[in-house]
């Protein structure tokens, strides 16, 4: 049962309020209680915008729940509005609520919403209508329904100016859109949600899924994903159980470590998927702090549309698997398109997968419209085939569609991408580089490739650098590339006239290869295109393409099972990335790494080739070609015991050879007398090498027991 009292209300005459109706339970002031607002005005909301704390400007109306200043009640905060005594027991009773008060507001956006006057429809203001409307309402910039909801049927609830003391007003201006800005967003309402970054970071609620732009360290969002980890920081977030902070977090591939690893840093990432290159990030993920599922870059995209990555998540509309994705545009069109910056990535099944986004218009990298070939994505039985014969093929649009009612924020940002120099070249590489060109030749010569080769992909690092740049000077004219990842010596290869055309979903320059990229961008604009990573990875575009992989791996085993991404078969580094994807359908499929790897006390402790590998990524069913420095294995039409003793002889360290020898000869032997010498093995013996790297640092083994 409930009880109704009236008691008199101490503000009750400084304001348009008429009555007070208290319902309890008990009928005493204690306990929980509604308070039922009646005014003399039109609208019981200039009361409570009245009041003088900020505790009590949230409410439930007819209409829906409002908030006034949700950032600060979910941080558990209230403000003083007027001067008088901090212990006042209006305030004491907050605090029993397990709310603090605070004479001054801590952050920026705490002070900024107290700025001047307030509106019920500000963007600090939250309201969620009852039925009838599906979604939060944001106000202004946040809003997520219909306009004409907004502006009709909530006209009313305007409210002209709330008073604040002197002190706390006019702290920072709204942000204006700069002139740069305006011409590359040329959708006007979208300047209308142009934001502080750091508005939006108290928004980002424990456990949130978020996605981001970005691929390789190239046109991930900088600003606000800085502006949340700032947030986090500066309010000491993670030292309590109750304010920690973690998300989900999925990106096409790599991202800037200044992000991604601050993150991992300031311990804000619970799970993170497909792909990362960091110190801090794997560190995370390796002692056991960061859930990272490694796939295929081509498949990531596809497994977030349907659904496969919200599986277990517990909030939001089951629908959209994402509840955020801020993403990096270089401009915005007409229908509010996004063009992308230097990378695709994911970002187009991002978008398609989110109940928010958060637009980041870089306007310091220029507008690369026309560089971008962009498809949706649709889900079995609906899904097309992506007809593409020639790599310079456009089958798509050169933005990438969003729904514009989604977009709940835009904010400027003038950051570059953190790309940092190429690994440089070495001996090692370009003796490996010599060793492929020459192999390319001799396939040229025998008729089994064109005087052009077939389309060329290429991983990423010092040995995929060098066969590029090895390239430029080699024999081949009008060569094409459909690849994941262009990297500096790429412009080499188009300055030279050799490369015709190259497509693929990132491009990862240095800062000098940007630089020299966007100063002549009018040469290269026409050979080059980026897609997403799902056609760029697509299976089946690189089986009918007929191209030529070759990616780095940490170790191959003797029979051509390869391992890129587990170190000691445990210790995770970047992940598949897209290797697998091009070596398994590839026409060529090839695996290039040094013989051997320096440890602290012996260099050449790791060797690159093994008997047995400590993980498998790429089978001995998808590889063709295993080179190192010292040689080249052609694989082809071999069986595992002719693969063998081929391996072991061209492309082992001397170091090692004749160790694997012994390995190979005395694993023959007890196998083929036991009748199972298909893919002869000693399993005692099978890691030992691991083992000897493990507890000595080094590989090598005195016999093999
Ligand atoms: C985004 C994309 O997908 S681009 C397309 C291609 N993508 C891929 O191939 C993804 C998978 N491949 C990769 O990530 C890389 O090629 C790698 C990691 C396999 C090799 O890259 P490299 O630059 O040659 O590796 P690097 O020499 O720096 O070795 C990395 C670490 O692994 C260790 N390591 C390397 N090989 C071994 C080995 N066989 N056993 C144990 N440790 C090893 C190194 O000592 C080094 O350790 P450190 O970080 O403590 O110094």
């Amino acid at each position: 049962m409930l009880h109704c009292s009236r008691p008199a209300s101490s503000y009750a005459s400084q304001c348009t309020l008429a009555r007070v109706y208290r319902l309890s339970k008990s009928g005493i002031d204690s306990g929980p209680v509604v308070n039922i607002l009646t005014t003399r005005g039109d609208s019981v909301l200039k009361a409570i915008i009245d009041y003088d704390f900020t505790f009590v400007m949230n409410f439930i109306s007819s209409r829906g729940v409002g908030s006034l200043y949700w950032d600060m009640t979910k941080e558990h905060m209230g403000i003083k509005n007027s001067a008088g005594e901090p212990n006042h027991d209006r305030v004491q009773k907050y605090a029993g609520r397990g709310f603090r008060v605070v004479s001054r507001p801590r952050t920026r956006h705490q002070l900024d919403s107290l700025r001047g006057e307030r509106r019920l429809k500000d963007k600090y203001s939250v309201f969620v209508p009852f039925g009838g409307m599906s979604g939060v309402w944001y106000c202004e910039g946040y809003e997520n329904i219909s306009s004409h909801l907004r502006n009709k049927r909530y006209h009313h609830l305007h409210f002209p100016l709330m008073r604040f003391t002197p002190l706390l007003r006019n702290i920072k201006p709204s942000p204006t859109a700069s002139a740069a800005l305006r011409e590359r967003v040329r959708r006007p309402a979208f300047l209308e949600r142009l934001t502080h970054a750091e508005d939006l970071a108290p928004l980002f609620k424990n456990d949130d899924y978020i996605g981001w732009s970005g691929f390789t360290g190239v046109g991930y969002p900088k600003t606000v994903p800085t502006a949340i980890a700032d947030h986090v920081e500066s309010n000491d977030l993670q030292a309590s159980p109750e304010t920690k902070k973690k998300f989900n977090l999925f990106v096409g591939a790599s991202v800037g470590p200044e992000v991604e690893d601050r993150w991992a840093r300031l311990d804000m990432i619970a799970r993170r998927y497909p792909h990362q290159v960091g110190k801090d990030i794997s560190k995370g993920i390796n002692a056991g702090r960061i859930n990272f599922a490694d796939k295929h870059l081509s498949m990531f995209p596809q497994d977030l549309t349907y659904g496969y990555y919200n599986l277990r998540k517990t909030h939001g509309d089951p629908r959209k698997p994402l509840d955020w994705a801020i993403v990096e545009a270089t401009a915005i069109t007409e229908d509010g398109y996004i063009v992308p910056g230097a990378s695709v990535g994911a970002t187009p099944e991002i978008v398609q997968s989110t109940e928010k986004i958060i637009i980041e218009v870089n306007t310091r990298i220029p507008n690369l419209e026309g560089l971008h070939d962009i498809n949706h994505s649709f889900v079995p039985p609906n899904r097309q085939p992506y007809v593409v014969t020639h790599p310079q093929d456009r089958i798509g649009l050169t933005a990438i569609p969003i729904d514009p009612d989604r977009v709940v924020a835009l904010v400027e940002s003038t950051k570059p991408d953190n790309t940092g120099i190429n690994a440089p070249e070495n001996d090692d590489s370009r003796a490996i580089a010599r060793h492929l060109i020459e192999f390319l030749s001799e396939e040229v010569e025998s008729g089994r490739l064109p005087k052009s080769l077939l389309p060329l992909q290429s991983g990423i690092g010092n040995v995929a650098n060098s066969i590029i740049g090895g390239l430029a000077e080699g024999p081949f004219e009008q060569v094409q590339v459909w690849t994941e990842v262009l990297q500096d010596t790429f412009l080499r290869f188009f300055d030279s006239g050799k490369l015709a055309f190259a497509t693929a979903t990132s491009i990862r320059f240095s800062p000098e290869g940007f630089d020299q990229f966007y100063k002549n961008w009018a040469t290269y604009k026409d050979r080059l295109l980026l897609r997403s990573q799902q056609v760029a990875n697509s299976p089946e575009i690189i089986r009918r393409l007929g191209v030529i992989a070759m990616n780095t791996p940490l170790e191959v085993d003797i029979y051509g099972h390869a391992n890129s991404t587990c170190a000691l078969g445990s210790r995770m580094l970047n992940g598949i990335g897209g290797s697998a994807d091009f070596l398994r359908n590839a026409k060529l499929s090839i695996m290039h790494t040094p013989s051997s790897r320096p440890t602290k006390s012996d260099p050449t402790g790791i060797s690159c080739i093994v008997p047995f590998a400590s993980h498998v990524d790429q089978t001995e069913h998808d590889l063709d070609v295993v080179v190192t420095e010292q040689g080249l294995a052609d694989l082809r039409g071999l069986a595992p015991r002719e693969r063998a003793p081929l391996i072991i002889e061209k492309c082992a360290h001397p170091d090692y050879r004749d160790m694997l020898h012994e390995y190979y000869d005395r694993a023959l032997h007890e196998c083929l007398a036991r009748g199972m010498g298909h893919e002869p093995h000693m399993l005692r013996n099978a890691l030992k090498m691991h083992v000897g790297l493990l507890e000595r640092g080094s590989m090598k083994v005195d016999k093999w027991g």
